[in-house]
């Protein structure tokens, strides 16, 4: 819908694209799609044109083909085609947190451990198992020498420290690839500061050389900044336009339940179906991908301003509940995750989330820094034919590899460890962690290593990385991962994460790289949009708290050099990520969130649909698909201090002692059933009211902190 989608995407584009992409649009987000979508119909792209001559089929199961026509609607419909050219699909190394990481349905009844191993897939295939070899470069294309051959006229510079600025690239003669590259791994400009001091330094005409490449490299992030800002001024004002602009309007479903339109133009005759419309509709199997599409546009336009635009006798949770079984059958997903993530944003940010999930990430590397140095190693795979640059200034190993013409999981390079096929996103605990030389480490949950090899390449082999995973097959491609990489400081071993700190304990740093649902990485696993549940969610959060307190008591807190924690998730949900960070703040009275040392990402909520957390949860970072052009991630970073014995009076310290306890003597410890059980009675009221169903009266809250020392 918004660009702002569209121009984070890693897909391939030719920059002039991209560059249409920043034009300032028109204000109205809906009246801009209105419109396109009237242009796209008069020209519409192939692949809706492809399906129109097909058989009609549901919305799920033609987007593929027909996601195109939402693209129309982008006003794609009108741009130059870009070059033929795969998307790299991989499964990461590291997030294969998809489907093997991801969670699988839980025997509650049984003992830690078998439970723990039923929770996910057993996957070993950590490993890269698709190629860029699959990347289909145009024959003919006039920068083949690039990928063909060594490339010419190579000035390896000096062995400057300053490796970032240092990389080894002097394309001769024609055009190159390098010009031709979607859109980089950035900060936005919401989020970050962007220094676009620099981007005028260079030529954008001239070829790539050594010299120029950072210049290049930071004048395209600083316009995709721009871009970014631009998108966001956008989205601010189309919001603003709306009356009812409340500052989540996600959340006005609650808020205006009984608020009814003024009976606002219905420019195009868009009648909002009733419920009973839409009951019969999914009777009839469902409407066509066009009727969906065309709502979904409406919906959004109209939510954006409520007021002057809904229909007389019409509620916006009533658009709002159309919108939402729209955008799950459109985009594939079950009823209650679509609602889920809906949430999460304002209505037209949603879109641009979902329609982000629909696109692969960049394929990035990071540079195993215990075997090579990252200008070496690109120069060493741009010999072999790949288009790579550095990921961004936040990272001095990653390098995003736009197009390769070799097996980007089998170069030789790789076999011999000198990099890690590896989410970007999975960077950034490691990076907030900042490991030591020197330092006892402990990796609670690490298969297959993406975060413990950076880890020990962080700590130049020194110190011991502890690096643990509940799930005994995963820990073979973990432990393959630490050899190829040659890191010599990690012992693999195989505990749920619950039995630490009494297996071992006192680390100066500990990463909880949690087991989670993976809604930050859909793209990677469509699987996620169907196989999760309400249950799984709460089953999941419940495991996340037992396993960040387990986390937090086996640091300590006396290091000298340390005494941190990282909680991370590839996950977006509130329920995996601030709510577990906020019970550990609650449970724990000893640990306090610090800066994550991140240079951007949006803060965490410190409020969220009713519920309060701790103010300081905005020091936590969250990071989107559709923002970061990266998967969606989670990072919060905890200092442990000493623990002081708390008097009684104070309920929630009173149980934290308990729990803590509990914990030293090595029995499972009591967990607060009572108030997850609250939550999950709130959200199915909600969801009630919202299908226009009226929900049972309030059972009495259990008293929490009690409730859980009681347990
Ligand atoms: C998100 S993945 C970890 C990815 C890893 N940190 C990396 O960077 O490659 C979560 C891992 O948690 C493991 N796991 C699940 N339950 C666990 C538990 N109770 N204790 C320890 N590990 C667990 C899973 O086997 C899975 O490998």
């Amino acid at each position: 819908m918004g660009r702002r989608a569209k121009n984070k995407q890693g897909d391939p584009q030719p920059l002039a694209q991209a560059q249409d992409n920043a034009r300032p649009s028109q204000k109205k987000l809906g009246k801009r799609k209105a419109d396109e979508v009237d242009s796209g119909a008069k020209r519409p792209a192939k692949k809706v044109k492809e399906s129109a001559a097909k058989p009609a089929k549901t919305p799920a199961a033609t987007k593929g083909k027909e996601k195109s026509a939402l693209k129309v609607a982008k006003g794609k419909a009108d741009q130059p085609k870009p070059k033929k050219q795969k998307q790299a699909r991989f499964e990461d190394e590291d997030d294969g947190a998809g489907s093997s990481e991801g969670w699988e349905d839980v025997d509650e009844d049984s003992d830690l451990k078998t439970q723990a191993k039923s929770l996910f897939h057993d996957s070993d295939e950590g490993e890269f198992v698709g190629d860029l070899d699959d990347l289909d470069i145009e024959v003919g294309d006039e920068n083949d020498d690039l990928l063909g051959g060594p490339v010419e006229e190579l000035d390896l510079g000096s062995d400057d420290e300053d490796e970032e600025s240092e990389l080894p690239v002097k394309l001769k003669g024609k055009k190159s690839k390098q010009q031709d590259r979607p859109l980089k791994i950035i900060p936005t400009a919401s989020d970050a500061s962007s220094d676009e001091s620099d981007e005028d330094e260079d030529d954008e005409d001239g070829p790539i050389t050594m010299k120029n490449m950072e210049a290049r490299s930071r004048a395209l992030d600083a316009r995709a900044a721009r871009e970014a800002e631009l998108n966001a001024e956008e989205m601010r004002l189309a919001e603003l336009a709306g009356e009812e602009s409340d500052d989540d309007l996600a959340d006005a479903d609650d808020v205006d339940m009984d608020e009814e339109g003024e009976g606002g133009d219905d420019s195009e005759g868009f009648v909002l179906p009733t419920a009973e419309e839409r009951e019969e509709e999914k009777k009839r199997g469902g409407p066509d991908v066009h009727t969906v599409q065309r709502r979904m546009r409406e919906c959004v336009r109209i939510l954006g301003n409520f007021k002057k635009l809904g229909a007389k006798g019409r509620a916006r949770s009533e658009y709002v509940q159309q919108l939402i079984s729209d955008i799950a059958s459109y985009y594939g997903y079950n009823e209650f995750l679509a609602e889920k993530l809906f949430q999460l944003f304002p209505v037209a940010e949603a879109i641009e989330f979902f329609e982000a999930n629909e696109v692969p990430r960049p394929v990035t590397i990071r540079t195993n820094t215990l075997r090579t140095r990252r200008r070496d190693l690109a120069q060493a795979l741009i010999n072999r034919g790949v288009n790579l640059e550095p990921i961004g200034k936040w990272t001095n190993v990653g390098l995003q590899v736009f197009e390769s013409s070799v097996p980007i999981g089998a170069t030789p390079e790789y076999l011999a460890g000198h990099y890690m096929l590896q989410a970007a996103s999975s960077f950034l605990p490691v990076i907030a962690l900042s490991p030591q030389p020197g330092e006892r480490v402990l990796d609670m949950a690490s298969a297959p290593g993406g975060k413990t090899t950076h880890m020990a390449a962080l700590m130049q082999n020194t110190g011991v990385v502890f690096a643990n995973d509940a799930n005994k097959a995963r820990t073979k491609s973990l432990t393959a991962n630490v050899h190829r990489l040659g890191c010599k400081n990690v012992v693999v071993c195989s505990y749920d994460g619950r039995e630490f700190p009494k297996v071992i304990g006192g680390f100066d740093r500990v990463l909880l790289d949690a087991p989670c649902s993976g809604t930050g990485v859909i793209s990677k696993d469509a699987s996620v949009k169907t196989n999760k549940s309400e249950r799984d969610f709460s089953l999941l959060s419940h495991l996340q708290k037992q396993l960040i307190l387990c986390a937090i008591d086996s640091v300590q807190p006396d290091s000298k050099t340390g005494g941190y924690l990282v909680y991370s998730t590839c996950s977006v949900t509130v329920d995996e990520n601030e709510a577990v960070v906020d019970y550990a703040l609650r449970k724990r009275p000893n640990v306090k969130l610090v800066d994550t040392g991140l240079e951007f990402g949006r803060p965490g909520y410190t409020s969220y649909r009713g519920k309060t957390f701790n103010d300081k949860l905005s020091l936590t970072r969250r990071f989107y698909p559709h923002v970061h052009n990266m998967d969606g991630f989670y990072v919060a970073k905890f200092k442990v201090e000493k623990r002081t014995k708390v008097t009684k009076p104070d309920a929630v310290a009173d149980t934290a002692v308990d729990m803590e306890e509990a914990t030293e003597a090595g029995e499972s410890f009591a967990f607060n059933d009572a108030e997850d059980q609250q939550y999950i009675e709130e959200d199915k009221r909600k969801r009630m009211r919202a299908k226009g169903l009226k929900p049972p009266p309030r059972s009495k809250p259990a008293p929490v902190a009690v409730a859980a020392v009681a347990a």
